[in-house]
């Protein structure tokens, strides 16, 4: 019998104490082949299809991190049975369209703002009442983003000041159909508005300004919805036919791009390096940290490309090369929203002035990622502006200075962006609390100490930090 981390999932985490944990340069380069955990995008959203379907969807390569296990938790609460067989493989017995019963306790969503916003959309269009609320993170967020559209659909929200968690929705017995322009970028936006629409008759239209991660219309396919999608002079618009029969669909999640980018950027900077991460999902909507590594002169290849799920998928291989400054158009942004602060690592060893252009919506993130990047540079002896929505990251053309300590600000991203530059710097980075990491990427210290130990560093029994690697507590 396998243990269900659900089960540890309900509650803050006796280990969410503040755990500091230290990076310093590996004696020897990374090395290995290795995979990362499965996409956190795709895995919410297996869940919640699944539990939206008729019959058993059977999901592999889920990801554990919390932020998936909180929307497992309440996928089980609005009725779905949820099972976990083993690592990573779990059974979802859907209700259907329509079909999700009124939970019986506040829903906590942790820290994910995807499993909070996408669960606002899910239970928009069906006639019951639920409270949502989140940690001291997510507390602060933007809800209006969806509070605003799934309101013209019929559903009532209450939230606190600001449109904050904790919100009270009483959802709609007849929801009407949306035609809605994002007014921002937001797949999370996009997404909540198609899962209110799987409840409305007739077609939900939405329309977004720049095309985001498109793993909702291609998981609605998968599960037997029509989705058409076209490009337009205002945008790209996405009509979906409502009320359809979505049938339970067997999914395999590829590994997180988004993770990948951490050991792939380490690679990079660490001399001599050559390290290959399998299985990675490049759908053209994750991959601009890829693009700009490779405008920055990075050697990155990719091998074994292939499709799986609907999803492109190959083994990505970073080698160690000098980087230069690059120029990120806003365009560029939404495709590696979640990757700004693992750049601006890369950006502060590379060579020239790299500019990343339209950054607004990193502010609105786990933290305010613009201030906390710039913090995490400052603190390691790396210059950074911001300047207006942009941010500039002045590369030092080598190892930084590093010694400093980084604020997590609650955020996985800016914690695993300190231990890489820790790998690169001169002198060892602290980050202030790693147990954030946990929402994402569960095994990350583990997984970098092994690529550490494969390149000749004492191996420690498991890999695990503070057993011989370069990345272990203070
Ligand atoms: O839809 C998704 O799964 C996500 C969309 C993005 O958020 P926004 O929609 O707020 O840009 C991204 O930052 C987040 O990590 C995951
Ligand atoms: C922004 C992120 O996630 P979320 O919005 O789901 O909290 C992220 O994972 O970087």
């Amino acid at each position: 019998m396998s243990r269900d981390p659900t089960d540890a999932a309900g509650a803050p985490s006796a280990a969410r104490q503040g755990r500091p944990l230290r990076a310093r340069a590996p004696a020897r380069p990374l090395a290995g082949r290795v995979r990362v955990p499965g996409d956190k995008s795709i895995s919410h959203r297996a869940l919640m299809f699944g539990a939206l379907a008729v019959g058993t969807t059977a999901i592999e390569g889920l990801l554990e991190g919390e932020d998936v296990l909180r929307t497992a938790a309440a996928m089980r609460a609005l009725g779905a049975e949820v099972e976990r067989l083993g690592e990573g493989s779990w059974r979802v017995a859907g209700r259907g369209v329509g079909g999700l019963v009124e939970p019986e306790d506040v829903l906590d969503m942790g820290n994910s703002g995807t499993a909070a916003r996408l669960l606002c959309g899910l239970l928009a269009g069906h006639p019951l009442f639920a409270v949502m609320t989140g940690d001291a993170s997510l507390r602060r967020r933007p809800m209006r983003r969806v509070i605003e559209p799934l309101s013209l659909i019929g559903a009532r929200f209450a939230a606190r000041e600001g449109g904050r968690l904790p919100l009270a929705v009483e959802g709609t017995a007849d929801p009407l159909p949306l035609d809605y322009r994002l007014p921002v970028a937001s797949a999370q936006v996009k997404s909540a508005c198609l899962l209110a629409g799987l409840c409305a008759p007739g077609v939900t239209r939405v329309i977004e300004p720049e095309p985001t991660r498109d793993h909702s219309e291609n998981m609605l396919r998968h599960f037997g919805a029509t989705v058409r999608v076209a490009d337009t002079p205002e945008g790209r618009v996405i009509e979906l036919d409502g009320q359809p029969e979505l049938a339970a669909a067997a999914v395999r999640v590829p590994g997180d791009p988004s993770s990948a980018a951490f050991p792939l950027v380490a690679a990079l900077l660490v001399p001599g390096s050559r390290v290959a991460v399998e299985n990675v999902g490049l759908n053209p909507l994750r991959t601009g940290l890829f693009t700009t590594l490779r405008e920055m002169g990075a050697a990155l290849r990719v091998e074994n490309e292939r499709i799986e799920g609907g999803e492109p998928v190959g083994d990505v291989i970073a080698e160690y090369a000098p980087l230069r400054a690059t120029e990120v158009p806003p365009a560029r942004v939404p495709s590696m929203i979640d990757e700004f602060p693992i750049l601006a690592v890369a950006a502060a060893c590379a060579s020239g002035v790299t500019r990343m252009r339209g950054l607004a919506e990193l502010r609105v993130k786990e933290s305010d990622r613009l201030a906390a990047t710039a913090a995490l540079l400052a603190a390691n002896g790396v210059r950074a502006e911001i300047a207006g929505d942009d941010l500039l990251v002045h590369g030092l053309g080598g190892p930084p200075p590093g010694g400093g300590t980084v604020a997590t600000r609650m955020d996985h991203r800016i914690a695993m962006s300190g231990l890489v530059l820790g790998l690169a710097a001169r002198a060892p980075v602290t980050v202030d609390d790693a147990s954030f990491i946990d929402t994402s990427f569960p095994g990350f210290a583990a997984l970098m100490n092994r690529l550490a130990t494969a390149g000749g560093e004492r191996p420690g029994p498991e890999g695990r930090p503070g057993e011989g690697g370069p990345i272990a507590p203070p």
